[in-house]
């Protein structure tokens, strides 16, 4: 019998009611996400405990303010305006043991939480390998030990990414070894200096393209090997987008992800993409994963221990292949291990509930396709201030040839634009731009040149277990999902939310990307009269040169008039 056969289970608001969520990542972009959607559509939830560090001089209730400030709030502002007192702070950094909770929050915590959504993380990909071990794994093994305290724990939901395995291509429901020993890494790092870390930090991370996979990875680790006899599930989303319908259309607040480059082209600053083209941006959107989440916290609660499916997991022997630049002593000193796993471990690493959202190719739009749907967007919708007509988006996947044009198409006219603004006693700032990009270029690479598929089985039939209610109002499923309506409305969620642009202001948008179009046939046309006087007088190739090409142009011309007269010839006949 099915979930939503079995009338006994409550739907997802009626579960909610009167229970208390704990959140770490508050202040995060699904963060922000979840409070909303958790407050809007379960208005008798008990309340959220928001576990926030105080940043930059700012406390944990001024973040609260911060948190709650969005546009996505409106909808909750108009219809229960007293929503914010259901939200507590509490002061806990993930870094810290115990995240430095006091003793009255940990008592708050154990005596109150019902649902715990552990959200925090750096997503930093190029971060210090001890600060994200710190945060994405250690802080997994400090929550474990929180959770196993508290009285009345109803679901634990971790959320990874889909690229915790990006070593491999098909990825399964399955918590694949790393071939570590998280611990023994930890307690090797602590012996060394932070240097001594960054030198050996390539041969730890391996086939991976970051730390922040890796560390991601090992929190996956920590939830098979020290979550035992709690409700687990993990959430796997790929690369977030904008939303695509709820709160509203379009919200995204970062340079995170593609946003950056989406800007970066749209405002004339870049021209290249160093990708292939037939490769798939698995780009999911941001209201999808948030419903994904609060709809496996549902499941898992209802479902119990995921240890409890154990027996019905048959199990297999794993080994990780070794690292290549450091010898095996070294390797093992550091904590890689080639020791066999106890059968409960590698029963484990297949019976934690995964469920992976991810568009997967099926859905997924390929990079020229995509780059071909911005340009569209682009000149519809123009960014303000433009520097450069945004023109063509030319993915070129051959690395060498990549750099080459980028030094004449984008380098050297960021070389002549900051030398005018210099001229003119402004700051230069396009040379920076370029740098920046190239940085967020070099770290996206590995995801611009890999294939990867995901199993979606258990994410499919959380779906259908879902009450046809749950489904419209928690919606994740892709039947009536319109990607190219899903980009465009990234789009301009990102001209709207980052660049702070006027959603009205298009006209004076076109009518500046028209004085650029305009001044650039100026300045090609001086260009060729400045050649033509130098060159013509001077030099006998020049002459036949100019001789061919006007040559050409009216046989073209001709051409022209000659195949108009026949289709219209055709056209009468
Ligand atoms: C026409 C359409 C064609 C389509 C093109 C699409 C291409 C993109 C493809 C995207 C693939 C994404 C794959 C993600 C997959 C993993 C999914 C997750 O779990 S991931 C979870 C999500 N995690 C992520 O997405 C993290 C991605 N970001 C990073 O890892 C790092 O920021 C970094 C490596 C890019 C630079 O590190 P570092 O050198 O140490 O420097 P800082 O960090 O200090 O930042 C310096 C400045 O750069 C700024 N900026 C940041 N990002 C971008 C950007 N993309 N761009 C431009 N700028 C960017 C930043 O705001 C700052 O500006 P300012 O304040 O100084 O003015
Ligand atoms: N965005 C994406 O494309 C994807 C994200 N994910 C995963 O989804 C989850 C949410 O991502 P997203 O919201 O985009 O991430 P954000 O970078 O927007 O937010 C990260 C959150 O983690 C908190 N955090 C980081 N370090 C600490 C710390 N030491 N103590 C307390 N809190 C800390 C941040 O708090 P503070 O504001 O104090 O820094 C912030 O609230 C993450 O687990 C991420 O790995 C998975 C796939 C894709």
């Amino acid at each position: 019998m099915t979930m939503q056969e079995n009338r006994n289970h409550p739907g997802i608001p009626e579960f909610f009611a009167g229970k208390t969520v704990a959140l770490t990542g508050a202040t995060g972009f699904i963060g922000q996400l979840l409070i909303e959607k958790l407050l809007r559509s379960c208005p008798d939830i008990k309340g959220l405990i928001l576990l926030i560090r105080s940043k930059k001089g700012k406390s944990i209730t001024e973040r609260l303010q911060k948190i709650i400030e969005p546009p996505i709030f409106d909808k909750l502002r108009k219809t229960r305006p007293e929503f914010a007192s259901k939200l507590i702070p509490v002061s806990a950094d993930i870094e810290k043991p115990g995240f430095a909770l006091s003793d009255e929050d940990v008592q708050l915590i154990l005596d109150e939480v019902n649902v715990f959504i552990h959200s925090a993380a750096t997503t930093k990909f190029n971060e210090h390998l001890t600060l994200s071990y710190a945060v994405n794994t250690n802080g997994v093994h400090e929550l474990l030990k929180l959770c196993r305290k508290i009285k009345n724990l109803h679901a634990f939901v971790h959320i990874s990414t889909a690229f915790s395995f990006c070593d491999k291509s098909f990825i399964g429901e399955e918590v694949y070894p790393t071939g570590w020993d998280y611990d023994k890494l930890r307690t090797s790092m602590q012996r060394m200096s932070d240097e001594m870390v960054s030198d050996l930090t390539p041969d730890i991370v391996k086939d991976r393209p970051n730390t922040y996979t890796l560390t991601k990875a090992f929190g996956e680790e920590v939830l098979v090997k020290e979550g035992e006899g709690l409700p687990i599930c993990i959430i796997r989303p790929s690369i977030i987008g904008s939303t695509y319908n709820e709160p509203i259309p379009g919200w995204c607040r970062s340079l995170n992800g593609p946003t950056g480059h989406f800007i970066a082209f749209a405002k004339g600053y870049a021209r290249l993409l160093c990708a292939r083209s037939d490769h798939y941006l698995d780009i999911i959107p941001a209201d999808f994963v948030v419903n994904g989440i609060i709809a496996a916290a549902w499941k898992t609660a209802l479902s119990g221990r995921s240890d409890q499916l154990l027996s019905k997991v048959s199990t297999t022997k794993y080994h990780a292949s070794l690292p290549k630049n450091i010898s095996r002593e070294q390797l093992q000193l550091l904590g890689y291990t080639k020791e066999d796993e106890s059968v409960s471990v590698q029963a484990r690493r297949k019976s934690i509930p995964i469920y992976h959202i991810v568009t997967n190719p099926k859905y997924a739009l390929t990079i020229s396709r995509m780059a071909s749907s911005m340009m569209h967007h682009f000149t519809r919708y123009p960014v303000d201030n433009a520097l450069r007509l945004p023109e063509n988006v030319i993915v070129i996947s051959n690395k060498f040839l990549y750099r080459t044009c980028a030094f004449f198409l984008e380098y050297i006219p960021a070389c002549m634009f900051d030398a005018g603004l210099i001229l003119f006693g402004q700051k230069p700032k396009l040379l920076r731009v370029l740098r920046l990009l190239s940085s967020a270029m070099t770290a996206l690479q590995f995801f611009l040149y890999n294939h990867w598929e995901w199993d979606e089985g258990s994410t499919l039939k959380l779906q259908r277990e879902m009450s046809d209610r749950d489904q419209k109002e928690f919606n994740f499923s892709k039947d009536d999902f319109d990607l190219k309506l899903f980009i465009e409305r990234y789009y301009m969620g990102t001209k709207r939310y980052v660049l702070k642009e006027d959603p009205l202001g298009y006209p004076a948008a076109r009518r500046h990307l028209w004085r650029l179009r305009v001044l650039g046939w100026i300045f090609q046309f001086c260009v060729f009269m400045i050649t033509w006087r130098i060159l013509i007088p001077r030099s006998q190739l020049a002459r036949n040169l100019w001789h061919l090409l006007t040559s050409f142009w009216s046989k073209f011309l001709r051409f022209t008039s000659i195949s108009s007269n026949l289709s219209r010839f055709k056209m009468f006949h």
